[in-house]
C-alpha cells in the first residue's frame, strides 16, 4: 500500500502542516472544493518524428524507420526519416493518485506528458481520454502543466508571480480580494512563505533556490484548481530531501481529488513509495505499467527477480537500461534484457491493462452519455475562467511594468541618453541657421540615433518572452491581442521620457528654431518615430524569434538605413532610387529639415537636398503606414507561438 499521503507529509514536516489555519482554510475554498474528478486514459499511444539526416540509411539506428522504401545503404544525401519516440504505450491515470512516469533518459516521458497534457505541437496516433471522452478546451483549461525548465518572470518576485497568476487564471467573478488570497494559500500550501518576496529568479538573476523556484511553478498550474496536475521531472535538480517533499506535497494534492501524473529520473525508495501507479518506458515501449507496489512481483513473475533487496526504481532503471548486474540472477532466457521484457509485457499485461483500461473508458463514456448533452459540453467556466479583455490588459500591463522595473529608468538607462544628448549639444553649440550643412549633420545624427536606440531595444523583447508566452499561451491564460497591446503600452513612458529629455536639451544647446511651434512639431516627429522604429524592432524579433539572428538582421537594416537616409548620397543611382522610401529614417530626417528650414528651404538649401524628395504629407503617410504595418507583422508572426 501507498503511505498514507497526509502522514507521510506530516512526518516530513512539509510547510503545509505549519500553515497558518487562515490559509489552509482559505485553500480549502479555492482550491479543493470545485475540483471535478478527472479519470485520464491514453491508449496505444504513438508518436513518430520526421528528420532530415545526411546519409539517414547508413546510419539508422535500431528503432528508426526509413520512409523512403527504395532508399538502399548510403541513401540520399538528405533523406527524411521517421524517428519512433513512443510505441503504442497505454495506461490510467485516476484522480486521487500520482502516477509515475519511469524511465532512463530520451526514453519518451517528456513526449507522453506533453500528448497527455495537450501540449505536444506534432500528431499522435491512439487515444487519449479524459472523463472517458476526448479532452475538450475547458479540460485543457483546467490541467495543470508544469514543465521541465521553470518558465516564469525572472524579475517579479514569488508573490507577484502568483498573485498575477491568480488575477489572470481564476474565474473573472471572483473578486481581486479573493484571487490574492487564492496566491496566499497557494505560497502557505507550498511552503513559500519565506521566500515570497525574493525575486524568482533565473541561471543569470539571483533568485531563489532551485526547488523554491520548481514550487512557484507548480504553485502556478496549482491556481487553476487543477483536475489533472501534469510535472515533467518536478524533482530534478533537487536533493533527495527536498524530493521527497516534493513529491509528498503533490501525493497530498492527488489526496484531495486530483490526478497526478509526473515524469522522474531517478526516484530514492521513499519517492517510489508515494507513488501510486507506475508506467516504466525504455525507448518508448512500455516495460510495465500498474501498481508501484506490483511492479517487483511483476519482474520477478517474468524472471527478473533482482536477489537482493534493491530500490525498485533503480532496479526498473536497470532494467529500462537492458543493465543486468552479474549478482541480479535472472532465471529469463535470452540475452536481450530490454526485447524480453517489451515482449513479456505484450503478452502478459498489456491485454490485461487495455481490457481494464477500455471497460472503464466504456463505462465512464456510457455514464457522461447518460448524462446528457449539457454534461458532455466543456464547463461553463472554461470561458469564465480568465479575465475580460479589458482585465487582460490592465493585469498585464501591470505586470510588465513590475516585470521591467529593474531597466526603466535606471541610472544607466538615462545616462545613455542623457549623455550623447550633452556631447551632441556641445557639438552643435548653439549653431548657426545658415550652417546649413552643421544642421542636417544634426539633424541627421538625431534620426539615426532614435533609429537605432528604439529598434534596438525592442528587438530583444518577444524572443526572450517567448517561453513565457508560449508556456500562458498554450495554458489559455489570456488572449494574444491583450498581450500585445499591454506590451505596447507599458512601453510607452520610456518612450515617450527619454527622447522627450534628449531633445529639450539637444534642441537648447544646439539653439535650433526658438519658434514654440517648431519645437513641438520636431518633438511630435521624434516621439512618433521612435514609434515607427520600436514597432520595426518588434516586428523582426518577432519574426526571427531569436535574438542572435534578430540583432543581426536589425544591424543591416539599420546601416542600410543610414546609407539611404539622404544624408551622405544624394545622387543615388537610378536603380537604387526606390531604396529611400523603404526607410522611416529618410522620412524622420526629411520631417526635420522641413520643421527646421519651412519655406526657406529651397533658397537655403542645394537642389538636389531638396528636388525629388518625399513632401511633409507623404513623410507623414509613410510613417503612419509604418508605424501599423510593422506591428501588424509582429503581431502576425506572434500567432505562430505555441506550446
Ligand atoms: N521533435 C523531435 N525531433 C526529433 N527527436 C525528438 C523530438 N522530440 C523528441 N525527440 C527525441 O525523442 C526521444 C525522447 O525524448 P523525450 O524528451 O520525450 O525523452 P525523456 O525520456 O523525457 O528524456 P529526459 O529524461 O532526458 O528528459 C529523445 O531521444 C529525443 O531526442
Amino acid at each position: 500500500m501507498p503511505p498514507n499521503a497526509q502522514d507521510a507529509h506530516g512526518s516530513i514536516g512539509l510547510p503545509v502542516t505549519a500553515a497558518p489555519a487562515a490559509a489552509a482554510n482559505k485553500m480549502d475554498c479555492f482550491l479543493t472544493t470545485a475540483c471535478t474528478p478527472l479519470n485520464l486514459q491514453f491508449i496505444d499511444v504513438s508518436y513518430r518524428v520526421k528528420q532530415t539526416e545526411r546519409s539517414a540509411a547508413a546510419k539508422a539506428p535500431p528503432g528508426r524507420i526509413s520512409s523512403h522504401s527504395g532508399a538502399g545503404a548510403g541513401g540520399a544525401a538528405a533523406a527524411a526519416e521517421e524517428r519512433t519516440i513512443l510505441r503504442g504505450v497505454t495506461g490510467e491515470a485516476r484522480p486521487g493518485e500520482v502516477l509515475a512516469v519511469l524511465g532512463p533518459s530520451g526514453s519518451g516521458k517528456s513526449t507522453l506528458l506533453s500528448i497527455l497534457g495537450g501540449r505536444l505541437a506534432g500528431r499522435h496516433a491512439g487515444t487519449v481520454l479524459a472523463g472517458g471522452r476526448p479532452p475538450c478546451r475547458g479540460v485543457q483549461r483546467r490541467t495543470g502543466f508544469v514543465a521541465q525548465d521553470d518558465v516564469l518572470h525572472p524579475h517579479l518576485t514569488v508573490r507577484e508571480t502568483l498573485v498575477f497568476c491568480a488575477m489572470l487564471r481564476l474565474p473573472r467573478a471572483a473578486p481581486a480580494a479573493a484571487k490574492a488570497a487564492a496566491a496566499e494559500a497557494v505560497i502557505a500550501e507550498l511552503g513559500l512563505a519565506a521566500c515570497a518576496d525574493t525575486v524568482v529568479g533565473n541561471a543569470f538573476v539571483r533568485g531563489v533556490s532551485g526547488g523554491e523556484r520548481k514550487r512557484v511553478s507548480i504553485g502556478h498550474e496549482m491556481l487553476v484548481n487543477p483536475n489533472l496536475l501534469i510535472l515533467d521531472e518536478p524533482t530534478s535538480g533537487l536533493d533527495s530531501t527536498a524530493a521527497a517533499r516534493l513529491v509528498a506535497t503533490l501525493s497530498a494534492l492527488a489526496r484531495k481529488g486530483r490526478t497526478v501524473v509526473m515524469s522522474v529520473h531517478q526516484p530514492s525508495s521513499r519517492v517510489y513509495r508515494m507513488f501510486d501507479s507506475v508506467l516504466l518506458l525504455a525507448e518508448g515501449s512500455c516495460l510495465y505499467f500498474g501498481a508501484g507496489r506490483d511492479a517487483m512481483d511483476y519482474f520477478a513473475s517474468v524472471g527478473f527477480a533482482p536477489g537482493f533487496h534493491v530500490n525498485p526504481a533503480d532496479f526498473m532503471l536497470d532494467l529500462a537500461n537492458g543493465f543486468a548486474q552479474a549478482d541480479y540472477n535472472f532465471t529469463a532466457e535470452g540475452g536481450n534484457v530490454k526485447q524480453s521484457l517489451i515482449s513479456s509485457y505484450n503478452k502478459v499485461l498489456a491485454p490485461r491493462v487495455k481490457a481494464s483500461i477500455n471497460a472503464g473508458a466504456a463505462a465512464e463514456h456510457a455514464q457522461t452519455g447518460n448524462d446528457g448533452a449539457a454534461e458532455a459540453q466543456p464547463p461553463a467556466e472554461s470561458c469564465s475562467g480568465c479575465a475580460s479583455w479589458a482585465g487582460q490588459f490592465t493585469i498585464l500591463l501591470r505586470r510588465s511594468l513590475k516585470e521591467r522595473r529593474h531597466e526603466t529608468f535606471t541610472s544607466l538607462r538615462v545616462f545613455q541618453i542623457i549623455a550623447p544628448a550633452l556631447v551632441a549639444g556641445a557639438m552643435w553649440w548653439r549653431s548657426s541657421p545658415l550652417a546649413v550643412q552643421d544642421r542636417l549633420g544634426l539633424l541627421f545624427f538625431v534620426s539615426i540615433f532614435w533609429g537605432v536606440f528604439a529598434s534596438f531595444n525592442a528587438v530583444f523583447a518577444f524572443p526572450q518572452e517567448r517561453p513565457v508566452l508560449a508556456r500562458e499561451r498554450a495554458s489559455g491564460m489570456y488572449a494574444l491581442s491583450s498581450y500585445f497591446m499591454s506590451r505596447m503600452a507599458g512601453d510607452l513612458p520610456m518612450e515617450l521620457a527619454l527622447p522627450t529629455a534628449f531633445t529639450v536639451i539637444v534642441y537648447l544647446m544646439a539653439g535650433l528654431n526658438p519658434a514654440p511651434a517648431a519645437f513641438a512639431l520636431t518633438l511630435a516627429v521624434i516621439l512618433s518615430y521612435v514609434l515607427v522604429a520600436e514597432g520595426l524592432g518588434l516586428a523582426v524579433g518577432a519574426v526571427m524569434m531569436d535574438a542572435k539572428r534578430a540583432s543581426t538582421l536589425m544591424t543591416v537594416i539599420m546601416l542600410a538605413y543610414l546609407l539611404t537616409g539622404g544624408f551622405y548620397v544624394h545622387n543615388v543611382p537610378g536603380f537604387m532610387v526606390w531604396a529611400k522610401y523603404t526607410s522611416f529614417t529618410y522620412y524622420c530626417y526629411r520631417l526635420l529639415i522641413a520643421v527646421q528650414y519651412g519655406g526657406h528651404l529651397r533658397r537655403l538649401l542645394p537642389p538636389e537636398a531638396v528636388d525629388g524628395e518625399a513632401g511633409p504629407g507623404a513623410c507623414v503617410a509613410a510613417l503612419v503606414a509604418m508605424f501599423f504595418g510593422y506591428r501588424m507583422v509582429a503581431y502576425l508572426a506572434l500567432r505562430r507561438v505555441r506550446k
